[in-house]
């Protein structure tokens, strides 16, 4: 059996744009985008962790909202259960640490980046809506 994996991901939309971020060489899925955010702590709710990561990753505050999607996808590595919320930006302004570049984009341009294989139903969800 492989490991599972609890994460979260923020979909930050400003202005009618979605915030991407591209994870580094070293990472796990180097080079892949993604929605930023991270692993759940043992004694967090999806939202605490959601707030937590999005302070030390971009160095800013938000509002947790509506669920996007919840996924399972099967890596090498372990099974990694994603779920995705709805984000609004409340304090400062997105900064790159982590990630090695962040895009905003439009609904209709995020299916031409090269996303981490779990993110394509929420992908797909927000170029529904
Ligand atoms: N934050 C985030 N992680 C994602 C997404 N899609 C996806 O498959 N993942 C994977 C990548 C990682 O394996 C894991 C998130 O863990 P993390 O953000 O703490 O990753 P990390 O690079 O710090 O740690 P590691 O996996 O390299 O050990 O979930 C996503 O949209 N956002």
């Amino acid at each position: 059996m492989k490991k599972d994996i609890n994460v979260v991901g923020a979909v930050i939309i400003e202005k009618n744009k979605i915030l991407c971020a591209q994870r580094g060489p070293d990472k796990t899925l180097p080079y892949k985008w993604e929605f930023p955010g991270g692993k759940i702590e043992q004694g967090e709710d999806p939202q605490e962790a959601l707030t937590r990561e999005i302070e030390e990753e971009m160095k800013c505050k938000v509002e947790v909202g509506e669920r996007v999607e919840h996924t399972v996808h099967e890596y090498e590595f372990g099974m990694v259960h994603l779920s995705t919320y709805y984000c609004k930006l409340i304090a400062g302004k997105p900064e790159l640490t982590e990630h090695i570049q962040i895009k905003w984009l439009e609904r209709e341009e995020i299916l031409s980046l090269d996303w981490a294989p779990a993110d394509i139903p929420t992908i797909t969800k927000l170029i529904g809506t």
